[in-house]
């Protein structure tokens, strides 16, 4: 059996789009939206945005569309954006370093509470706020902060042996930005961000549609 199978992955994955667009609505002073117009909005059918948003709970009301405040709250809510979360970063490179300054993140209430790197050059160092530990430091560091969740961006070659000492020391999910896909204990949580896949989908739209 698949482990951590989550049912609604694809419904989940568009609800930040139509987050985006709810909130572009509270920003203009709406109180009601339509699941056709948050359809158009991000060319989808009306149809399939009004089942995803089913899954928050939330119903929308009929010819007026959702409660724009409740809607968004509803969304906030089921993806658990409403809650403070905690993660360090492991790998303060290039893509480490852009996470770090990535607004968005805090916006959800997701803190990057610390960042590891066995560079001396980075050692010590701030970058956007954030604290640059040594990888040596990781159990204190923890201790100290609390968080159980990881994001790694550490080069491909050292992607395993990095999340199998970080898993040692309690964390608990891993989002995982190298291409290595890892092999840790079953209670462990890996997203995969891959990159690829969106340029995968662009290629061959543009291959169908671009002229
Ligand atoms: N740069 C991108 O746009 C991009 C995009 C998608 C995925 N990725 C993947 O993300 C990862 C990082 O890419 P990058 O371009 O930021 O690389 P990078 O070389 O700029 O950064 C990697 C960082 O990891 C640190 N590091 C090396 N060994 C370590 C260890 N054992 N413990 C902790 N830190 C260690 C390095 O000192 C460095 O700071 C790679 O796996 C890459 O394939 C990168």
């Amino acid at each position: 059996m698949k482990r951590h199978k989550l049912l609604n992955v694809p419904s989940i994955r568009r609800l930040p789009s139509y987050l985006q667009v709810v909130k572009g609505a509270a920003e203009e002073g709406r109180e009601y939206i339509s699941g056709t117009y948050i359809a158009q909005e991000l060319e989808l059918e009306a149809i399939q945005v009004r089942k995803d948003l089913a899954l928050t709970g939330i119903m929308g009301k009929p010819r007026l569309g959702y409660p724009v405040q409740e809607l968004i709250h509803a969304i906030e809510r089921f993806l658990r954006w409403d809650i403070d979360q905690f993660a360090c970063l492991v790998g303060a490179g290039n893509l480490g370093q852009a996470l770090l300054g990535y607004q968005e993140l805090k916006r959800h209430k997701l803190h990057i509470a610390a960042a590891f790197d066995v560079d001396p050059s980075k050692i010590g160092k701030m970058v956007h706020g954030t604290r640059i530990h040594s990888l040596s430091e990781f159990a204190a560091v923890k201790e100290q902060e609390g968080f159980e969740m990881a994001i790694l961006t550490v080069p491909p070659e050292v992607a395993q042996e990095v999340a199998e000492i970080i898993v040692d020391h309690g964390i608990k999910g891993i989002w995982n930005f190298t291409n290595v896909k890892l092999k840790l204990p079953s209670h462990v949580v890996v997203q995969q961000e891959d990159l690829s896949s969106g340029y995968a989908v662009l290629s061959l739209k543009m291959a169908k549609f671009a002229r």
